[in-house]
């Protein structure tokens, strides 16, 4: 059996009176590539942001590689190997292509705005080296010197791709990749994500395109009101009762 590489024990976080994420474990194996689902406000991006370091949990641990990493900051996490990216794009529009993948090339993602700006431009050789190996696995060496501004909608979505890997992760989390992405661009996408775990990339995905999901995931985990109701393959989520409840009446 492949060792998990995160483990999920129970994560609960509450805001206020609302249970966001209600005592919800799994874990992820060493090369997986796994989908996170459910109707909206199910809780999956904060169940992203409690693994990233993004939010602190309320009860439940987090472990990476058997550390347990509750409580630590995004920036230390990323540091670990966690790399992700945001639902809403986190795209600095006025620096170039090549210093917004820079801020992950220093491991500054997630340090407040100005130290991450100032680590992306900070360009030592190794720096330079991975932030440039990274826009060449997304495609976009030719545009490193444009301002990011000018990219258009769905490269803007591969920059952020590229900046999460610039930092050299072993797990990568994609928080709604395709969100505003047209079919021929969504398809485009799932290949370039298959083709990523292929190189051994451990990745996480949060997504409202259920074709992508169930055409690349190999596991299916589904949030409904902040519970786990289903964590198996595509096709036993597919016939799944409790998915097919929590879906009725969402227009997804
Ligand atoms: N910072 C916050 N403060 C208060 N409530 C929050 C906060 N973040 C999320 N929530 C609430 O927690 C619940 C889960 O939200 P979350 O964004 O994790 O859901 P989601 O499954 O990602 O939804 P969507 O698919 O719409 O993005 C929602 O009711 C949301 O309003």
């Amino acid at each position: 059996m492949t060792a998990a590489l995160l483990e999920i024990e129970e994560a609960t976080r509450r805001f206020g009176g609302l249970v966001a994420v209600n005592e919800v474990s799994t874990h992820v194996a060493e090369g997986e590539l796994v989908g996170l689902i459910g109707p909206n406000g199910a809780g999956k991006t904060t169940l992203f942001n409690l693994i990233s370091g993004f939010t602190p949990l309320t009860s439940g641990r987090v472990r990476y590689r058997g550390r347990d990493i509750t409580g630590l900051k995004s920036h230390q996490i990323g540091r670990l190997g966690i790399a992700r990216t945001f639902q809403n794009l986190r795209v600095f529009p006025n620096m170039s292509v090549f210093d917004n993948v820079s801020v992950g090339a220093t491991g500054a993602v997630g340090l407040p705005f100005f130290r991450a700006v100032a680590g992306g431009r900070r360009r030592s050789d190794a720096i330079s080296r991975r932030s440039l190996a990274a826009l060449e696995r997304v495609g976009l060496v030719a545009q490193a010197d444009d301002l990011a501004a000018n990219l258009a909608y769905g490269k803007r979505k591969y920059l952020e791709i590229a900046r999460a890997l610039a930092m050299h992760p072993d797990l990568l989390i994609l928080d709604e990749p395709a969100a505003g992405l047209n079919e021929s661009e969504t398809a485009e996408l799932a290949a370039f994500i298959r083709s990523l775990r292929d190189e051994g990339l451990t990745v996480m995905l949060v997504e409202h395109d259920m074709a992508l999901v169930m055409s690349i995931c190999e596991r299916v985990v589904v949030l409904a009101s902040g519970q786990k109701i289903a964590d198996a393959p595509p096709d036993a989520v597919r016939r799944d009762p409790a998915v097919l409840e929590a879906y009725l009446g969402v227009d997804e």
